[in-house]
């Protein structure tokens, strides 16, 4: 049971104040829409969230179980899909799979063969990376993300480069694998996010 906690978390590059005084608990299963017009803020929030980068002021914390985790750990209980996260293009298919999960464990009873049917990519499971479609490496991101075995993914934009197929694909997915966990969706798209539980526009803490 994961829950995030952020008090009056603010965030600035050089002058500009992106989002200030951030208040919120997200609750273990919770599902919560972070909305926001374009350059509002949304694809930074997931990133201090994650720890890829840090706040200005103010505090996020991850209790699991009731017992705070430190933020150097904060990675190994979440998993993020998002247009500005590469995957590495040397790999084949099935290479990058199995490399991921070296790091990250599949959700259980999920199989490299499972993940490649689901994502729709089996018969390209021996091609590179560096040869697929942006749609492709849409699928192939939100499936390392939703089928690592982590209490927390965070979504940016899921259904980018996807089609209407894919888009129809992403909402079922979430549908049947969201399980309990907590999720995170930055969006300006209602088609992703009609899952969710809760809501914030970034515009509320400018
Ligand atoms: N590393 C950075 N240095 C300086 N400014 C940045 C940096 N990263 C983001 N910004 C600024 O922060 C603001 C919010 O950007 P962000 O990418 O979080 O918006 P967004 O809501 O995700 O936008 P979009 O819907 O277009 O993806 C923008 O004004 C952007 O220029």
């Amino acid at each position: 049971m994961l829950e995030i906690q952020l008090q009056e978390v603010s965030k600035r590059f050089q002058y500009e104040w992106i989002f200030k005084k951030l208040s919120l608990t997200i609750n273990s299963g919770d599902a919560l829409a972070i909305t926001g017009g374009n350059g509002s803020g949304k694809s930074t929030l997931l990133k201090c969230l994650s720890g890829v980068i840090p706040i200005s002021s103010g505090k996020i914390s991850f209790k699991l179980e009731g017992k705070e985790i430190d933020d150097g750990d904060k990675y190994k209980f979440l998993s993020i899909a998002a247009p500005y996260l590469e995957v590495p293009e040397e790999f084949t298919l099935s290479e990058l799979i199995c490399f991921h999960f070296q790091f990250k464990r599949p959700l259980e009873g999920i199989t490299t063969n499972d993940l490649l049917d689901i994502i729709y990519l089996k018969e390209h499971q021996s091609k590179q990376i560096a040869q697929f479609s942006s749609g492709m490496k849409q699928r192939l991101k939100l499936g390392l993300a939703l089928f690592s075995d982590v209490p927390l993914v965070l979504l940016d934009e899921p259904t980018s480069n996807l089609d209407q197929k894919g888009v129809q694909w992403y909402q079922d997915l979430i549908g049947k694998y969201k399980r309990n966990r907590t999720l995170l969706v930055c969006s300006n798209d209602p088609r992703e996010y009609e899952f969710s539980t809760n809501k914030i526009a970034l515009e509320d803490y400018k």
